[in-house]
């Protein structure tokens, strides 16, 4: 199992250590092959030329299977890498703070969980032991040659180093071309993501030929690319092929003059230019290594920033027992970036078996007030307080278990309303009890357990999705419940099916309601009406409305309908 910070292009487990062993075996035995190929030729015995003949044969039977045995393991620790970096860079992801998925797209984080631990895994567990392997056989070729003949063998060095000289221009472009593409890889990856998310939106507003033409111009710019890379490629190949035809032909003529003046045998030529044929290969591996290299590294790059990057804080202290009064104190907050705080100097009370709600205009911090509450922003001044306990010091899972959170935004995920219902909850739940949540969320038999929900809820109503969200907060039975009323208006009857569901579903428990209709308004316990983040009042309906002209002309224009506003 890889562990953070434990990345590295250079690392070798057991099973690619033994896999590069093998490959090594398999090497040293096929480079057996062009000597026994000399004996055969330059021995007439047919006793020798037999033997050796069998001896080829198994050089080749013995090193196949153990190529293959070596490529399996290496394919299986490829698999395993990649599965382990992919679990590792989501579990990270899981607990990375909020704020960090409003800075960075989803389609470019899904692109470097996809894409780039493949390319890191394509680097660790195949360009690295086969570059080694290729380094080795380099190595003992040279050698073997060496022992064989110097000349012939200085010859052949030279060649290569032509031939390499060559290639390294040409791999220093495309490295540069290797970092470009995964940019824009992740770019199309994160259009392609919004566009699909904001499908709806799409459709509605007709906006399709600008949503292409901008996807066109991503793809456009990826294939400008991949022009310049496929140009390099197609001069990179036969320029290799040519310079190694020159060098084997310069070989062959320097070989066959010495045949001619009797310095080397039929078959010691025949083994050479073997040699040189089985060192092509690792060659342009080595030559390619350093491309290989320089793209791992960036896509290791993109990985290890997602990895050290802070978690959300989760200090450790327990919750007390008893969760029945949430107080906020002197609560200040300005996001990250802002020097205007967006709440400023915020006291409230929330207790059990009391609904309040949060009521004010548009932008007064009512959602933030709640993502505080909930730790889905950090970094505020003034208290949160679960009895005498800050928030701040709690282990942060025992934090959120304090809340069921009923949302505007779309918190139904594809699947059945039984996945729905189960999401998240730990303790078992039995078919008995899920149907019960249905009934008591006024959703029973209106759904039945199977019914599958669609993307992001999209086959079910906003009425129904916001009464599954509900039957889901009855069966996570958490102390405080939040609701966060939608401003679509819901039909009387469906209004009325919700808040008798809050209803039951809220006694006994903390209850905060960012209300927008007034039948929640004047159903709540206590009312905060903040503005500007700040609260200018708190009471009930009646009083504020006495209390407070600002109050009343917000629940007046509130009433008026949509078109006189
Ligand atoms: N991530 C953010 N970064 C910077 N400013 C933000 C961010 N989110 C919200 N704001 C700003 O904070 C202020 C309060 O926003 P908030 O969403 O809390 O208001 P609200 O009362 O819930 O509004 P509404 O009733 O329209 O949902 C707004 O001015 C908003 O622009």
């Amino acid at each position: 199992m890889i562990k953070a910070g434990k990345i590295r292009l250079f690392s070798l487990d057991r099973r690619q250590i033994l896999a590069i062993l093998l490959s090594c075996l398999a090497t040293a035995l096929s480079l057996k092959i062009p000597l026994l190929l000399k004996q055969v030729i330059d021995h007439g015995k047919m006793l020798s030329r037999t033997s050796s003949l069998g001896q080829i044969g198994f050089c080749l039977l013995i090193s196949s299977l153990l190529e293959a045995g070596s490529q399996y393991l290496l394919s299986l620790a490829g698999d395993e890498r990649i599965r382990d970096l992919r679990l590792l860079l989501q579990e990270k992801l899981l607990r990375l703070p909020w704020n960090y998925y409003k800075e960075n797209s989803r389609g470019s984080l899904l692109s470097h969980v996809l894409n780039d631990s493949s390319v890191v895994k394509d680097f660790t567990v195949s360009v690295l032991p086969s570059a080694l392997v290729s380094l080795l056989t380099v190595a003992a070729s040279l050698g073997i040659l060496l022992s064989l003949d110097v000349k012939m063998t200085l010859v052949i060095v030279l060649t290569f180093a032509l031939i390499a000289s060559s290639a390294f221009p040409l791999g220093k472009i495309n490295e540069h071309f290797a970092y470009q593409n995964q940019a824009k890889l992740s770019r199309v990856s994160a259009d392609l993501d919004e566009n699909l998310a904001n499908i709806k939106l799409i459709k509605l507003t007709n906006a399709q030929a600008g949503v292409l033409q901008k996807f066109r111009g991503d793809l456009q710019d990826l294939f400008a690319l991949s022009r310049k890379t496929d140009a390099v490629f197609s001069v990179t190949g036969p320029l290799q092929t040519v310079l190694t035809l020159a060098g084997f032909l310069l070989i062959l003529l320097y070989g066959s003059q010495r045949l001619a003046n009797g310095s080397l045998s039929l078959g010691m030529l025949s083994s050479f230019i073997m040699y040189m044929f089985s060192i092509i290969s690792p060659i342009n591996n080595l030559g390619n290594f350093y491309m290989s290299y320089a793209e791992a590294q960036g896509s290791l790059k993109a990985i290890s920033d997602i990895l050290a990057q802070a978690d959300e804080a989760d200090p450790g202290q327990e919750l007390p027992k008893d969760a029945s009064y949430l107080k906020v104190r002197a609560l200040t907050f300005a996001y990250p970036g802002s020097q205007d705080p967006v709440l400023r100097d915020l006291s409230l009370d929330f207790k059990k078996g009391a609904k309040t709600a949060l009521v004010g205009p548009s932008g007064a911090g009512k959602t933030t007030l709640i993502n505080l509450l909930t730790r889905l922003e950090a970094g505020y001044q003034g208290q949160i307080l679960l009895g005498d306990l800050e928030a701040k010091s709690c282990r942060l899972p025992a934090w959120r278990d304090l809340f069921s959170v009923v949302a505007q935004d779309n918190n139904i995920f594809a699947g059945t309303v039984a996945d729905n219902l189960l999401f998240g909850l730990e303790k078992s739940v039995s078919r008995s009890d899920m149907i019960k949540a249905l009934q008591v969320a006024n959703l029973w038999p209106e759904l039945d357990l199977d019914t599958r929900t669609g993307e992001g809820g999209w086959k079910l109503s906003l009425g129904q999705s916001q009464r599954l969200q509900l039957a889901r907060a009855y069966l996570r039975d958490a102390p405080c419940l939040i609701l966060d009323e939608a401003t679509a208006n819901l039909d009387p009857e469906s209004e009325a099916k919700v808040s008798q569901a809050v209803d039951r579903i809220a006694r006994e428990k903390i209850v905060i309601i960012i209300a927008h209709r007034l039948s929640t308004i004047a159903n709540a316990d206590k009312i905060y009406f903040l503005d500007q983040g700040q609260v200018q009042a708190a009471g009930r309906h009646e009083e504020l409305l006495k209390q407070l002209p600002k109050y009343r002309a917000y629940v007046e224009d509130q009433l008026r309908p949509l078109e006189s506003r």
